[in-house]
């Protein structure tokens, strides 16, 4: 396998005494694209901030295009930070230009989509939906190899959303290395590999289908008095969630989840199906809350580790 374009190596960053990434290892390759899940807090950014070198290490190291973070591999960069970094009182024609100057280039990108609709407009006067593909053309303006994008599609609109993954197939597909952090599992399951982080840790890692594995869920008949169901598996403490009127249970042997809503007087069949990604890492952030550290393979072994089955 070719050098990594970006490597973590069993980096762990505090700050006082408080540990926000543990020992966590992991790599993105030239044209993959990687996923960075975890909850709020996970440590999701200070780790990206790390891969950056804006924020330096307390133990482990990290490589960017096979060195130290330096004013020179962060050249060869595109980031799109959760806040965007673009310059609100400057119209959009502006930002591009600026980070054309910035990057040394003689011109802004060749081609723009946001511009003619949005050119002349300051950025604080135009839609979330269109500030996110302007800060994307902003990134990408410089051809990067490798492209970081933290929750680059939070808040905005469906067909917005749609749009800026489509740019970011298209640019794994010339063979930039994408790392993005996302909530959605929709998105998550777009990626070509997901590292999952809790309380610091990397927990998962692998596929979608690697670390769902042979996870089950639970659904209970639709039929059933729904409500009733889900009240009496949530007070049992079970991982129950509710979709519409599907009430389903992750990781809970069927013979339980009938248990309880037999005990608490609720008539209702129940099957087991296979579980999702998202409930999987319900479970996954269940028992590492309540875990102790555990040493993990890093991000590009080969099969999924997980702190849960
Ligand atoms: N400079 C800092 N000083 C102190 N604590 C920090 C600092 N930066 C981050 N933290 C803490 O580290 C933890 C991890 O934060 P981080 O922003 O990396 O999480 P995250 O997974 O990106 O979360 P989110 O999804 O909300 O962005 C949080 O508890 C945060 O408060």
């Amino acid at each position: 396998m070719s050098e990594p374009l970006a490597h973590a190596d069993r980096v762990t960053r505090r700050f006082g005494d408080f540990t926000a990434v543990d020992n966590v290892t992991m790599t993105v390759g030239a044209g993959e694209i990687v996923g960075l899940l975890g909850a709020n807090g996970a440590g999701k950014t200070t780790l990206i901030r790390m891969l950056l070198g804006l924020v330096v290490p307390t133990s482990g190291a990290v490589r960017l295009f096979g060195r130290p973070p330096s004013r020179e591999t962060r050249v060869r960069l595109g980031y799109v930070p959760q806040g965007l970094g673009l310059y609100t009182d400057l119209t959009s024609m502006e930002n591009l230009d600026f980070v054309a100057h910035a990057f040394d280039r003689k011109g802004r990108p060749a081609k723009s989509d946001v511009t003619p609709e949005a050119g002349g407009q300051l950025v604080a006067d135009i839609g979330l939906g269109l500030q996110r593909r302007l800060a994307f053309e902003a990134a990408l303006g410089h051809e990067p190899g490798l492209l970081i994008l933290d929750e680059p599609t939070s808040g905005v609109d469906p067909l917005s959303r749609t749009r800026l993954w489509d740019t970011i197939h298209v640019q794994a597909e010339k063979g930039v290395g994408v790392l993005v952090t996302t909530h959605y599992m929709q998105e998550a399951q777009q990626c070509d590999r997901l590292v999952l982080m809790s309380h610091g840790r990397q927990v998962a890692a692998g596929t979608d289908t690697d670390i769902i594995g042979a996870t089950i869920a639970v659904e209970v008949d639709p039929e059933a008095d729904w409500s009733r169901a889900f009240a009496a598996l949530d007070s049992a403490g079970l991982p129950v969630t509710l979709a519409g009127r599907l009430v389903r249970v992750a990781g809970t042997p069927p013979d339980r989840v009938a248990e309880v809503l037999r005990e608490a007087g609720v008539e209702a069949g129940v099957r087991q199906v296979p579980a999702t990604l998202e409930e999987k890492m319900i479970i996954i952030e269940r028992s590492a809350d309540t875990a102790e550290p555990t040493p993990v393979a890093p991000a590009n072994a080969a099969s999924a580790n997980t702190a849960s089955s």
